[in-house]
């Protein structure tokens, strides 16, 4: 397969804003083979749009600070448009673009919350939406993303937008009210094991290592658990088991954990993430 063919659609690719998120699923789309010169992006500040242009030469990059009209020249002669500023401009995003966008051009939004009514009201009448929730490991091909078809995307449309990430992670067809629930496991959890790593590099402070080192044991730990994870059938289960020897030293510390009720805690921080999600979805209908 040519770099052209595994491109999503034979037209642009265009991500309206290019931050942490919509910079990760860039960065996967052309690691999986997308040619850059078939891709825009859009961002708010000068500063932003040089260092996307430094980081991946031939990109179309425009900056709404250089061109008012950055947002709707972009999206011309689209096939995919990636939404991606944050939650509260979404919908003042979709009204900009509204008259720019061709009857077929796909939309897929990343953002939380912001649901598939919410945007198609701000969308011209008939366009193809999907509401996804993808998560930034999609930056290093390990992505994890949920996506759900709104009312007027079939199966090419859902289609192109699954093509849009498979380059660079799992992806998972989820009914829109499960969306909340994704992204309180995997559009959010990068920070739960990013948090864990540093939980991890400050328990070895106390211990007594020396700081440096103490973050570069965790780190290398947190990332070569997640390699064994990713591969076929892993087991988390299983796999902790076969590191916790019977009355050694991993046990004691899992029977701390336990009686600590990490799980449940762990379990109440995925429920406010998600009740927030639902909180957002009202504040910004
Ligand atoms: N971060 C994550 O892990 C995840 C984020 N999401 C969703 O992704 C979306 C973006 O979040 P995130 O990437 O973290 O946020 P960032 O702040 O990192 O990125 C937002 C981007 O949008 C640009 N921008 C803002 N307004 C405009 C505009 N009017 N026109 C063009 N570009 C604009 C910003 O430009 P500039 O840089 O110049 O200011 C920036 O590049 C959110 O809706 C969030 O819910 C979903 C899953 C995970
Ligand atoms: O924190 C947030 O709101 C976004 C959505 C999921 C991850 N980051």
């Amino acid at each position: 397969m040519t770099a052209e063919t595994s491109t999503p659609s034979s037209g642009r690719t265009v991500f309206l804003g290019c931050g942490s998120m919509n910079e990760a699923v860039l960065a996967g789309l052309l690691a999986g083979g997308t040619d850059v010169r078939t891709v825009t992006a859009t961002v708010r500040r000068s500063e932003r749009a040089e260092e996307l242009r430094g980081r991946y030469p031939g990109l179309t990059v425009l900056a709404e600070s250089e061109d008012a009209e950055a947002n709707t020249k972009a999206v011309q002669g689209a096939r995919l448009v990636v939404l991606g500023v944050k939650p509260a401009g979404i919908a003042q995003l979709c009204r900009e673009v509204s008259g720019a966008l061709a009857p077929d051009t796909v939309v897929v939004s990343v953002a939380a919350a912001i649901t598939v009514a919410t945007m198609e009201a701000a969308l011209p009448a008939g366009q193809p939406l999907v509401r996804s929730m993808p998560n930034t490991p999609l930056k290093v091909g390990r992505g994890a993303v949920g996506i759900s078809a709104g009312t007027h995307a079939g199966t090419e449309q859902l289609k192109l937008a699954e093509e849009l990430f498979s380059g660079a992670g799992t992806v998972v067809v989820v009914p829109e009210d499960q969306l909340d629930a994704v992204s309180a496991v995997s559009g959010s959890g990068p920070a739960y094991a990013f948090y864990l790593a540093e939980a991890m590099a400050n328990a070895g402070v106390e211990l007594g290592l020396e700081p440096g080192l103490a973050l570069a044991l965790a780190r290398q730990t947190v990332a070569g658990a997640g390699a064994m994870l990713a591969e076929e059938g892993a087991d988390p289960a299983a796999l902790r088991k076969a590191v916790t020897s019977p009355n050694g030293t991993t046990e004691r510390a899992i029977a701390v954990f336990d009686e600590a009720g990490l799980p449940a805690v762990i379990a109440a921080g995925a429920r406010a993430a998600a009740d927030r999600a639902a909180q957002l979805s009202k504040e910004l209908a």
